[in-house]
């Protein structure tokens, strides 16, 4: 009898057991049995905050295929069974995986790979100082909770305001800065690269384009590294076409800016961009593929010569151990 310890490629006929068996050793000698060997972890991914955003983000990894658990969690224990029932409902239709949900952060959360945090939303009446403190507060009785259940996860800030709490999520999780990341300006720069694709004709997933420093008013476009299909179009495009004047450019800034109080006075909330843009950071950490997302990180070090404690959202390669520099 012969060990299947390799790891060569098995292929699709146990695609979703991917992460239940080792794979088959090559070559395959004749009249030997191969014996599959548990070898990998199922991929968990928690979800605390079960609200608009959260949903949104579940719905974008299961369709993925990005975990074989998710965890639900929510204050509200009738609300967070129902979505957990519809969704389960939903993945029927889906290669199969585990969905369970409640109340309880430590059991639910327990051994993830990766958290997510969605809580809560902003209440329009209340200041930024009293938002900040009230979600401090709430990231105070999660994150410690997680960091005990998950020693080893990584753990995606998405509440506002995300670079600030990202900070508080690695300040209170005790977590290397490498494993605590928020979700920074990557939807910003998604709104950018939506409205430069727009004006040029082109489609978005060809337009390079880095909103930086902030989510929300303060993020900054970085106009000199805008690229489509890899040429770098801005400085010709602003000699040769008068849409893209330097007013022009302001205008797509402000719009950018503007994007999420756009959606929010239309429909209430934002949820499937964002909802989009973690589950693409969620793939990059979770399969290694160490792609450059604009995302809150600890800028010390990060960038030279600074030497403050402060999470910035900067250009950043994401892998199976976080933030890879
Ligand atoms: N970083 C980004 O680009 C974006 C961030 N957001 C932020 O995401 C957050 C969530 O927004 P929504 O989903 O629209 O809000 P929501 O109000 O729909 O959902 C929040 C959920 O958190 C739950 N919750 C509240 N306290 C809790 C606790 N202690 N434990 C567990 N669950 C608790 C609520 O029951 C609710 O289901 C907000 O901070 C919002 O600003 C939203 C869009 C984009
Ligand atoms: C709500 C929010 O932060 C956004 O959609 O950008």
């Amino acid at each position: 009898m012969k060990e299947a310890s390799s790891l060569c490629k098995l292929g699709f006929d146990i695609d979703k057991g991917a992460g239940f068996f080792c794979q088959v050793p090559s070559p395959v000698h004749d009249g030997e049995l191969i014996v599959l060997q548990p070898c990998e972890r199922l991929t968990k991914v928690s979800v605390i905050g079960a609200g608009n955003v959260g949903m949104a983000i579940v719905q974008t990894i299961l369709t993925q295929g990005l975990a074989d658990e998710i965890a639900l969690v929510d204050a509200e224990a009738d609300r967070v069974r129902g979505k957990m029932l519809d969704l389960q409902h939903a993945a029927t239709f889906l290669p199969r995986v585990r969905i369970v949900a409640g109340t309880d952060v430590l059991a639910l959360t327990r051994s993830s790979d990766l958290a997510l945090i969605t809580v809560p939303r902003e209440t329009a009446a209340a200041s930024r100082m009293d938002q900040l403190r009230r979600n401090v507060a709430l990231l105070r009785e999660v994150v410690p909770t997680v960091a005990e259940g998950s020693p080893e996860s990584l753990l995606l800030v998405v509440s506002n305001p995300v670079d600030v709490l990202a900070y508080a999520a690695w300040k209170l999780s005790g977590f290397p800065s490498s494993r605590v990341i928020g979700s920074g300006t990557d939807l910003d720069s998604a709104r950018l690269r939506c409205l430069l694709a727009e004006h040029l004709g082109v489609g978005a997933q060809d337009v390079q384009a880095y909103m930086v420093s902030e989510h929300g008013d303060g993020a900054l476009a970085l106009w000199s590294s805008v690229r489509v299909g890899g040429m770098p179009v801005l400085s010709y495009l602003q000699k040769t076409h008068s849409l893209f004047d330097a007013e022009a450019l302001e205008g797509i800034r402000r719009a950018v800016v503007g994007g999420a109080g756009e959606v929010i006075g239309l429909k209430g909330y934002t949820s499937w961009a964002i909802g989009y843009s973690a589950a693409s950071l969620a793939r990059s950490l979770l399969r290694d593929q160490r792609r450059v997302y604009p995302v809150s990180v600890l800028s010390k070090g990060f960038v030279p010569g600074n030497a403050h404690e402060v999470f910035l959202s900067l250009p950043a390669r994401l892998g199976r151990r976080g933030v890879l520099g």
